[in-house]
């Protein structure tokens, strides 16, 4: 199944029936002695995370705990017959499965940096807005690639995203093996089983099941706030329906300390009530693109620098002419570059 854009269309695992056949499929089998475990990462319920070697590079390893249920082991497969789909450089790579000994293993590459959330709260101030930004991108572009595919990830959040080398940012958890525990805050249980991740995901998914690469783009916006926030927890301490309740009102998360305006109005576009108004990953990768172009976009002086400098508007008709005043006809060039209306058409109020 191939798209316009000839890139291979993502296939459900469950449309193979059998769980072993689709694992086999998109899967490299390993022998389990190729294997050395080095130290254990994190874990859950079901499995295990390890730091480990394989076929000379540094792996991680998730292993499945023995005596898991039959589901638990479909789902732990499933997750592996999803990602063996994907190749892309911010999208964690699988190396290849153990399946036909026991335990079951999942070997991918080595994220060093481990989840984006517990990253940022580490480098809390530390980081530039620009180094902020590009990690978004990283994430926009894997999403971008995910959404081309027509993968629908349903849990985009800073805790499933991964941080490698040089900050990399590489989108992670995926399949139905969600270690979203009963005591996770962050899993309402849904009538139909399903469990959501309450404050990531967007109105329409809540209410009627409606996910999407638009509600994708709703926890996009929200992953946006969480980085610029260095690790905040998004609506802080609101309970889920506190949250449920006040965004349907219209509320929308406030622009984080020091992030730029132009940044949160990518985050507010991300979160329009109105699925079919967001932007697409392909476009909200351009403008990220641009503001990494024109990093003095990010300085918000254009507000600061206004209080400033008076002009005497009664000469001026518009934005432009006003900009040309102060010698900043350069912040027109970058606005329209950016995709914004072209200020010297924007008249001024007099
Ligand atoms: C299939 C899969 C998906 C994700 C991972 C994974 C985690 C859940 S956490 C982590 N890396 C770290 O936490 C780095 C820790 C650094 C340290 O403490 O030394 C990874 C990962 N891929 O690196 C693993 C698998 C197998």
């Amino acid at each position: 199944l191939f798209s316009t854009d000839g890139l291979a269309q993502y296939v459900d695992p469950s449309n193979y029936g059998d769980p072993m056949e689709a694992v086999r499929t998109f899967a490299a089998e390993i022998e389990e002695n190729q294997i050395k475990l080095e130290s254990t990462i994190g874990g859950g319920e079901f499995a295990e995370v390890f730091k480990g070697f394989y076929d000379g590079s540094a792996v991680a390893v998730k292993r499945l705990k023995q005596g898991s249920s039959l589901k638990a082991m479909d789902d732990f497969i499933s997750e592996a017959s999803i990602m063996g789909q994907f190749k892309h450089a911010n999208v964690i790579q699988l190396k290849g499965v153990v399946t036909t000994t026991r335990p079951m293993m999942i070997v991918t590459e080595f994220m060093e940096g481990g989840s984006l959330d517990s990253f940022l709260k580490e480098q809390k101030g530390k980081l530039t807005t620009l180094q902020l930004i590009g990690m978004i991108r990283g994430v926009a572009s894997g999403m971008a690639y995910l959404s081309a595919i027509n993968f629908i990830h349903r849990d985009l959040a800073a805790r499933n995203i991964l941080v490698g080398e040089n900050m990399i940012c590489k989108v992670s958890d995926f399949g139905l093996s969600r270690e979203l525990e009963e005591d996770d805050p962050d899993s309402e249980y849904q009538t139909q089983g399903g469990k959501i991740p309450i404050r990531w995901t967007a109105p329409e998914a809540i209410r009627y099941r409606k996910f999407s690469s638009a509600s994708d783009v709703w926890s996009f916006g929200i992953v946006v706030w969480e980085t610029m926030s260095f690790g905040e927890r998004p609506y802080w301490d609101w309970s889920n329906f506190q949250v449920m309740d006040r965004v349907e009102g219209g509320y929308r998360l406030p622009v984080p300390v020091k992030c730029p305006k132009i940044v949160h109005s990518v985050m507010m576009d991300c979160w329009d009530q109105d699925r079919t108004q967001r932007p697409r990953f392909e476009e909200i990768l351009k403008r990220l693109d641009n503001l990494i172009r024109t990093p003095e976009m990010l300085h918000d002086e254009l507000v600061c620098y206004t209080s400033a400098v008076s002009a005497d508007f009664t000469k001026l008709n518009t934005i432009g002419e006003w900009l040309k005043s102060l010698h900043m006809e350069q912040y027109n060039a970058n606005f329209k570059t950016a995709g914004y209306k072209d200020l010297t058409q924007v008249t001024c109020l007099k």
